[in-house]
């Protein structure tokens, strides 16, 4: 993680306990069906980096997961990933923010938020998010359907504020253009879709073979 040939780029995930991950599927999913789901989708996610890693044209970047959570921590770090121990519980945007200053603090000349709650990213996309990066602008933005923030690159991590929440896409694409990032909004096709509300998990069910069964509801 440290050393003159380090990346120049973090990729952070950010990840609550899954004990209290996606509320907003209550009724149609048991607490354990939630926790469940949060788990699958963020190893996952782990699994998805890395194999972007492996792919021709992907820039070298470290992995850090930033949480509050001990359970994610561990399944982190056995998954090789760094961890960034958040500070209090306030929220997505303080989470990010603490893993943009860990970032800044260390060097790294970009960092790029990864949610784990992608239905099904795909590493070509990933590595195709990270190369825009290398263009012309130091801010790419990568929404999702609802127009929320389903990935960011920003060079350098603390070059904006994190803006999360309804239309944060939108928020984050104006914070970038007042810091004169040259902000790029780029839509991927598996970057689209987070698992968020009923609806979406009902279209991740459909478009997922493994989740039905790994939720035993096959
Ligand atoms: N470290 C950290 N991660 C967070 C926090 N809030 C959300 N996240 C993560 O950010 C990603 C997107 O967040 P949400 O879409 O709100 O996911 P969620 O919080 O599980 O869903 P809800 O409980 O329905 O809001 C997921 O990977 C979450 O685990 C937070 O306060 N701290
Ligand atoms: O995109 C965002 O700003 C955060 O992920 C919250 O949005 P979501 O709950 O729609 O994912």
């Amino acid at each position: 993680m440290t050393g003159p040939d380090r990346p120049d780029c973090l990729i952070v995930v950010p990840m609550k306990d899954p004990s209290a991950s996606k509320t907003r599927l209550g009724p149609g999913l048991t607490q354990a069906q939630r926790q469940t789901l949060a788990r699958l989708l963020f190893r996952r996610t782990i699994d998805v980096l890395r194999q972007a890693r492996t792919l021709p044209d992907a820039p070298r970047f470290d992995l850090a997961i930033v949480t509050s959570s001990i359970e994610i921590a561990d399944i982190a770090e056995r998954m090789g990933a760094t961890v960034i121990a958040e500070g209090a519980r306030d929220g997505l945007s303080r989470a990010v923010e603490t893993a943009a200053r860990w970032a800044g603090n260390r060097s790294y000349a970009s960092l790029c938020v990864i949610p784990a709650d992608l239905a099904a990213p795909d590493p070509a996309d990933l590595v195709r998010l990270l190369c825009c990066g290398r263009n012309r602008t130091r801010a790419v933005i990568c929404p999702a359907t609802d127009l929320g923030t389903n990935a960011l690159l920003v060079s350098p991590p603390t070059a904006i504020p994190f803006l999360y929440g309804p239309n944060s896409a939108i928020r984050h694409l104006r914070a970038a253009e007042r810091a004169g990032l040259n902000p790029v909004l780029l839509r991927l096709d598996s970057l689209q879709f987070d698992i968020d509300t009923a609806a979406s998990l009902e279209r991740a069910m459909r478009d997922v073979p493994e989740l039905p069964r790994m939720l035993g509801q096959a």
